[in-house]
């Protein structure tokens, strides 16, 4: 048995663990639910114990996002948390506890909990002068530049009222479908996933680069305002006219006077809040009076006129029947929980990501346990706790594998992003069949082949990499088990159609490392052969936009890895596409001339771009909104409904891709 010291003292030390995973890191290894339990439970101690007092417990002290890269600038007025809770009751506390303080009428305001990061917004004859992170409540980080390639963030405040200097205080936040972009893009590059919105959010604002932060496409909420020349006493009045000045303020915000209403608005976005773009995970309420607030003031940890009531997460619990580790392409380990099938919000869940080693460990897993899953966003649902009294004698703890399943290599680890990886970067072969697939995939080199394929090509000793399918026979694969002289031909005449894919499409299939496909084609627009792209200096490459220096690194090591270029050099003697293709680029010829063509949807041959280009070329015009003098709708996949329905009123030829290109060759 702990004595309550120790067991204070142990509490204390996981949650600073865990602050410096959540603030510093963003990448958390328990859920939020499971951190306020643990916190819940220190502040019960501390209050029974009062002895063992420590001004610098984490129940005294704002958890510090504080990172060294960045400069520190003092709060004029201390940035403070919220105290939170799961409990109705705790809210009904809170209610009475500030009429019976204030003694007289008060007015709540209700608003949404945004799930994001808090900013601190100081601007000074209108203009934005600073931004500034939380931090430790009292300094925070000076992340100006990447807080202004943020669209909803006013640089210069409107309106002849807008005061002159004032501090606005607000969430940054990313909304789930840029987070699950993010993460699908994260994931084709074997990156460590973010958990949830608020962790993508936070490790976005505090990259190095801002020309990347502006890609991330954040968005933001303005919720407090602090000043000399604020226009009212309340905080309601005050945000409404914010708006005005040219902030985001959320419409969602409401002025309650009982606590029927405050409860009615709590049950209504417990439910609504699925059906909002972004993430929401309680509401906050707040007394409406400045001067209210004042006379209530604040611990050195949070304000006594607000609270946060947080939604319960929707979880399962379901038994943890093995962990299986995968390889990938990159040789990047990843830990999947397999499951006994459950529900979770209306899906069966079978698997769960584990994310690392690190997260393997905080939850101190053993097969067989019991364990909490939960969903953060449409993407793989993730463990977030185990039901250790539920555990069972002999369930085995689990641990990361030492060595690669696949090839027997020692692992290695990659101490800033906390991940495995095999270093058999040659001889794995779950690397090389990863790198084949990868090749072949539809928005790569188009091959015809499935993964058996290849399994089965590899084992027979076919193809060791993706230049020998260009060396392929007939006669190698029409005597193959259960193949014919059909499926040989189609193989091989789809691996011939290949040749003619894209310069950036190839560039994309190479599969170097953090080169996905929307950086395939900006390095194709930069370096138009393969050639300016070798000799590129890191300073070249960086000079693209949306090229930071971790691309930039990772193209230079390619290419000066004597096996890849000696790759590339026998891709290129097969005749693959290896620059941009200049002729059909300038070639004019008046084809489509006078024709005015929309694009729409998402296409398979060509970018958006380079269809824009070519209907140019051929002397043809390009509208963005369809009209009577639209001619032909360019349509891709998942054309947008709205077009389609303007085309078939307006009786406008739709043309797909393969048509298009009749039409210029
Ligand atoms: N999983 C983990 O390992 C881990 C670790 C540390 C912290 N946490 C989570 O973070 C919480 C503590 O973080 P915190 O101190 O930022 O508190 P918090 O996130 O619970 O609440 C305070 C924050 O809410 C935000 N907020 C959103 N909407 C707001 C609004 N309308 N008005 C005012 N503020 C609004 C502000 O940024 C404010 O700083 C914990 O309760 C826990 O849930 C989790
Ligand atoms: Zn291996």
């Amino acid at each position: 048995m702990k004595t309550p010291k120790e067991e204070i003292e142990e509490l204390r030390r996981q949650i600073r663990e865990h602050d410096y995973y959540y603030y510093v890191l963003a990448q958390p290894v328990i859920s939020d639910y499971e951190y306020d339990r643990l916190m819940h439970r220190l502040m019960e101690l501390e209050a029974q114990y009062p002895e063992y007092y420590d001004p610098n417990s984490p129940t005294v002290r704002v958890g510090s996002d504080i990172n060294k890269n960045f400069e520190q600038v003092e709060h004029r007025y201390p940035m403070l948390s919220l105290q939170n809770t799961y409990s109705p009751g705790e809210v009904t506390d809170f209610y009475n506890r500030v009429k019976r303080l204030l003694n007289e009428e008060v007015g709540i305001v209700c608003e949404l909990k945004f799930d994001g990061v808090s900013i601190s917004l100081i601007y000074e004859d209108k203009q934005l002068i600073r931004a500034v992170t939380r931090g430790d409540g009292r300094r925070g980080d000076d992340v100006t530049d990447n807080v202004r390639t943020i669209r909803s963030i006013p640089l210069v405040l409107r309106g002849d009222d807008a005061p002159s200097s004032i501090e606005a205080r607000g969430e940054i936040i990313m909304p789930w479908k840029v987070f699950e972009e993010l993460n699908k893009e994260r994931e084709e590059q074997e990156e460590p996933l973010f958990a949830n919105p608020r962790n993508a959010t936070a490790g976005t604002i505090k990259l190095q680069d801002s020309r990347v932060v502006a890609q991330r496409k954040l968005e933001s909420f303005i919720y407090y305002l602090l000043g000399d020349e604020l226009p009212t006493d309340s905080h309601f009045e005050n945000l409404t006219s914010a708006r005005k000045w040219g902030f985001r303020v959320s419409h969602e915000m409401k002025r309650c006077s009982t606590l029927e209403e405050i409860f009615d608005y709590i049950k209504y976005w417990d439910k609504e809040r699925k059906n909002l773009p972004f993430a929401i995970d309680g509401v906050v309420l707040k007394v409406d009076s400045l001067k209210q607030q004042e006379r209530l003031g604040a611990t050195s940890k949070f304000p006594r006129w607000a609270i946060a009531y947080k939604f319960n997460p929707e979880r399962a619990l379901t038994k943890l029947l093995s962990v299986t580790f995968q390889v990938g392409r990159t040789g990047a380990v990843t830990p999947v929980a397999n499951l006994e099938p459950v529900l979770l919000s209306g899906t069966v869940v079978k698997r769960a990501s584990l994310y690392n080693e690190d997260m393997i460990n905080a939850l101190d897993l053993h097969i067989g346990d019991m364990v909490y899953v939960e969903k953060g966003g449409e993407i793989i649902p993730k463990i977030t706790g185990v039901e250790k009294e539920a555990r069972s004698e002999d369930g085995e703890k689990v641990q990361f594998i030492k060595f690669c399943p696949e090839c027997g290599t020692p692992l290695v680890r990659d101490e800033d992003e906390a991940i495995y990886y095999c270093p058999n970067m040659e001889g794995c072969p779950a690397q090389i069949k990863g790198r084949i697939e990868h090749f072949v995939s539809r928005k790569a080199m188009n091959i015809d082949m499935g993964p058996e394929t290849i399994d089965l090509l590899y084992e027979k000793g076919l193809i060791k990499d993706a230049a020998d399918l260009y060396e392929l026979k007939f006669e190698d694969l029409v005597n193959l088990e259960r193949w014919g002289e059909t499926s040989a031909r189609n193989l091989l005449n789809s691996i011939e159609k290949s040749k003619s894919v894209p310069y950036e499409r190839v560039l994309f299939a190479l599969g170097i490392r953090y080169v996905g496909e929307t950086v395939a084609q900006k390095l194709a627009q930069a370096f138009p052969s393969i050639d300016a792209l070798e000799q590129a200096s890191l300073e070249d490459l960086m000079a693209v936009d949306g090229i930071g220096e971790r691309i930039a690194q990772s193209v230079k090591d390619y290419f000066a890895n004597p096996k890849f270029r000696d790759f590339v050099q026998r891709l290129r003697s097969h005749g693959l596409q290896f620059s941009l293709n200049q002729e059909s680029l300038t070639s004019k010829t008046d084809k489509l001339k006078d024709k005015t063509f929309v694009i729409s949807g998402i296409f398979k041959f060509h970018s958006r771009d380079e269809y824009k280009a070519l209907i140019a070329q051929n002397g043809g015009k390009v509208s963005s909104s369809v009209s009577k003098n639209t001619d032909y709708i360019l349509a891709g996949e998942n054309m947008g409904p709205a077009k389609l329905e303007k085309a078939n009123q307006l009786g406008i030829k739709i043309i797909t891709e393969e048509e298009f290109l009749k039409m210029i060759e």
